[in-house]
């Protein structure tokens, strides 16, 4: 797990050996451990240079130790005993030093790095802090400042922005262990006690606590009531107050709290989980490992609104040549302003040249003969998708992938008007589609799994978080928001706020709330689909509209606010005021107020005081509960995927791991339980009755999360 190799020269190279990221699993500490104390009992040796097999010297420590009983030699003792150490200790950076492994790193007496190394300290996102000195050792070699940002955004760096800040001592475009050996001779015998950085002193400075501050305040503003930002603050300023020892004193206080908090457990699940879903598989058997995906090259995007703009953009980033087709000229010259702006600035904020020779601008679907995959983007209407697809079939060649941008249509109705079922598959983006890291891969009962995996494929080389699920409606996300929208339309009807609404969401952690959020996307957008859906036709009273619809009990509020034109930011009121059409800033409105008040006047309804404790209850329980029969349904294949949607899609706080693990969090005996007293006191919303998987995981004990698989799979069983 680390390899000992004594070179020709006074110098021993200890190789970390752990692929695929040489993690710094108590295996590869005990190697590091062992080959140094070879190399100090070794009398040639004078030096030492640490690396990293196949060029990455270590993604940090073994994040999935954590969840386990540690063991084998602590990181915090072995990186000071290497600093400690009488000889010279190099590390030769290549591929990535994180976490862990730049603390090791910065235990070293020197930092040579290859010009494609990233450096950075994300523990962070993990959910606690650099435990392992990194938290004084690094503001003492950059100062306070960068230190806080790093450590408290754990954002990586380039090996060129490591050197301007001090990080490392050298840049190399070459082999970084040829440097750092040749750095090495040409440093042994120069006292190392200046190049001990836990015997500098604190980094303080006149303006260390105005500076905290300010770092301070913008965690908070940032961090939607995550601990660990704000406890790395705490760390940095006591590196800038604090000797060394006192210093690793406050990182050992901060990080026990850290360690074993529920943030850090969600959040590390979250980074499994966000790998996991890479990892596909289809109930056919057909998995990622199983399946080739053809090479894409040329993509064609129909249709220039928003999402279209979106995605084109995205593939061409990627590097990808599109044809981008518009159906008459004013639209496809306004799409072509608009993407071509986008690019521009991106390319310019970037500072790379503009990559808008890979666009072709097409009014005619001739255009698209020779193109391997077409998206298309066109408005979410079923008859003119229909003919789109049918159309497409006219001129394209016989394996190209036909996909659909629906955020929630049957795409095999789609598939059954082209000549090549097996090729169609959803790809549902997000909005703004160059911005929302997630997409859907919507597999149809006859696509094939080369299709799906062509189509997750090229949401990778987008730099997408891509997640396969199955065909419904809604497919997964949109399934699940339904739901969510319901209770919080619910809680309205019942005495809530929208303001009151979201401001519990807002401090549960979501980025926006789902009033705000609404009036963002555009309240006509849902108007539209209910009324294609028939919940809204000719027969309803729009004075006294039914709240009860297709059976169930249905709040009209929303299409209500919509026939007064009141479609959210883009008419400057919607759940909120704007201060003009498109502007952001959303003010309570008291018209809304009184709007209520009518409303549940008119329908006799008694407003009730709904707690903040009710909002999330209602909301994120109904969308756990979905999840729940999302699983029996087999639309997902498992709860990880899930919770990536959620992450990834919904604004879901990620220090909360999604809705399915905070569900497993609170306990599944107490979802059940809350389900069950919801559904009593609302019995018209079948929703809400808990769902079978649900009842039946906590008649087994309530297993973790990560065994929920098994127990789905037994589902169905006869046996
Ligand atoms: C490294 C990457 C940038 C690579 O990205 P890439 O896209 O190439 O690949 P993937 O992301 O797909 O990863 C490939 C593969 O590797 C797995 N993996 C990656 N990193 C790790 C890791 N650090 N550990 C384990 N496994 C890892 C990944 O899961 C993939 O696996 P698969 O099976 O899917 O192929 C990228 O991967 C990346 O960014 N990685 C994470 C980097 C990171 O966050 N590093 C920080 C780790 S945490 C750390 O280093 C902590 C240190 O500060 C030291 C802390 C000291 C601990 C002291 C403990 C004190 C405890 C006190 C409390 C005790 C209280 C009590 O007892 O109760």
């Amino acid at each position: 797990m680390a390899r000992y190799t004594r070179l020709t020269e006074p110098i021993a190279l200890i190789t970390l050996n752990n692929p695929p990221v040489n993690a710094l699993s108590s295996a590869v500490r005990s190697g590091i451990v062992d080959s140094v104390s070879q190399a100090l009992k070794d009398d040639q040796v004078k030096a030492v240079v640490f690396c990293g097999e196949n060029r990455m010297f270590s993604g940090g420590a073994d994040i999935k130790e954590f969840s386990g009983s540690m063991s084998g030699p602590p990181l915090v003792r072995m990186i000071h005993s290497i600093e400690a150490s009488e000889k010279l200790m190099v590390a030769a950076i290549e591929g990535v030093a994180l976490g862990g492994g730049l603390e090791l790193a910065l235990g070293c007496h020197y930092r040579v790095a290859n010009t494609k190394a990233r450096l950075g300290l994300p523990e962070v996102t993990l959910g606690f802090l650099p435990g392992a000195g990194g938290t004084q050792r690094l503001p003492r070699l950059t100062g306070i400042t960068a230190a806080l940002e790093l450590i408290t955004t754990g954002r990586q760096i380039s090996a060129q922005e490591a050197l301007q800040l001090g990080i490392v001592d050298q840049v190399t475009e070459g082999n970084a262990v040829q440097a750092a050996m040749e750095l090495a001779l040409s440093v042994i015998g120069q006292p190392l006690n200046p190049r001990r950085l836990s015997l500098r002193p604190p980094v303080w400075s006149a303006d260390v606590d105005s500076v905290c501050e300010v770092a301070l305040a913008r965690v908070k503003q940032h961090s939607r009531g995550a601990m660990a930002p704000v406890a790395c603050v705490q760390a940095v300023r006591a590196a800038a107050m604090l000797p060394y020892s006192k210093g690793m004193e406050k990182e050992r206080q901060l990080m026990d709290t850290l360690f074993r908090s529920s943030q850090a457990r969600a959040l590390q699940y979250a980074f499994f989980a966000q790998r996991n879903a890479g990892k596909w598989s289809l109930p056919n058997g057909a998995r990622w490992n199983n399946t080739k995906a053809r090479d894409v090259q040329r993509v064609g995007v129909i249709g220039l609104g928003t999402m279209g703009r979106g995605i084109a953009v995205s593939l061409v980033k990627a590097g990808l040549s599109v044809v981008a087709l518009e159906s008459d000229a004013k639209q496809l010259e306004s799409g072509k302003k608009a993407v071509t702006a986008m690019l521009q600035r991106d390319a310019q904020r970037r500072g790379v040249g503009s990559p808008l020779h890979l666009l072709t601008f097409a009014l005619s679907f001739h255009q698209l003969k020779d193109v391997d995959l077409v998206i298309e983007a066109v408005f979410e209407d079923m008859n003119l998708k229909k003919r789109v697809f049918s159309d497409l079939c006219k001129v394209l060649r016989a394996g190209t992938l036909i996909c659909t941008n629906t955020s929630g249509l049957n795409v095999d109705e789609l598939a059954k008007v082209t000549d090549r079922q097996h090729l169609v598959v959803g790809m549902h983006f997000f909005a703004p589609a160059h911005v929302m890291k997630l997409l859907e891969v919507v597999y149809g009962s006859r696509s094939s799994p080369e299709a799906v995996a062509v189509a997750m494929a090229l949401g990778k080389r987008i730099q997408k978080v891509c997640v396969a699920v199955g065909n419904c409606p809604g497919f997964v996300g949109n399934r699940m928001l339904k739901l969510y929208m319901d209770q919080s339309l619910y809680l309205l009807e019942e005495g809530a706020t929208p303001e009151q609404v979201d401001q519990a969401l807002e401090e549960f952690g979501f980025a926006m709330g789902i009033f705000k959020v609404a009036d963002l996307s555009g309240l006509d957008v849902g108007w539209r689909v209910r009324k294609a859906s028939g919940l809204i036709g000719p027969d309803i009273d729009p004075v006294n509209p039914s709240r009860w619809r297709l059976g169930q009990r249905y709040c009209p509020l929303p299409d209500m606010l919509c026939q007064q034109g009141r479609f959210g930011q883009k008419t400057g009121r919607g759940w909120y005021l704007y201060n003009s059409p498109g502007s952001k800033e959303a003010k309570p409105d008291p018209e809304i107020l009184n709007f209520l008040e009518d409303y549940r006047l008119k329908y006799g309804i008694t407003p009730q005081r709904i707690s903040s404790q009710e909002v999330i209850e209602r909301c994120a329980f109904s969308l756990a509960n979905e999840g729940f029969r999302i699983l029996e349904d087999g639309i997902a294949a498992g709860p990880e995927d899930i919770d990536v949607i959620y992450l990834f899609g919904y604004g879901w706080p990620r220090h909360r791991g999604g809705p399915m693990f905070y569900a497993s969090q609170v306990g599944l005996s107490v979802v059940l339980e809350k389900m069950e007293h919801y559904h009593r006191i609302h019995p018209d919303v079948p929703s809400l009755e808990p769902s079978r998987l649900l009842r039946r995981l906590v008649a087994e004990g309530s297993p973790p999360i990560q065994q929920w698989r098994n127990h789905i799979k037994n589902l169905h069983s006869q046996l």
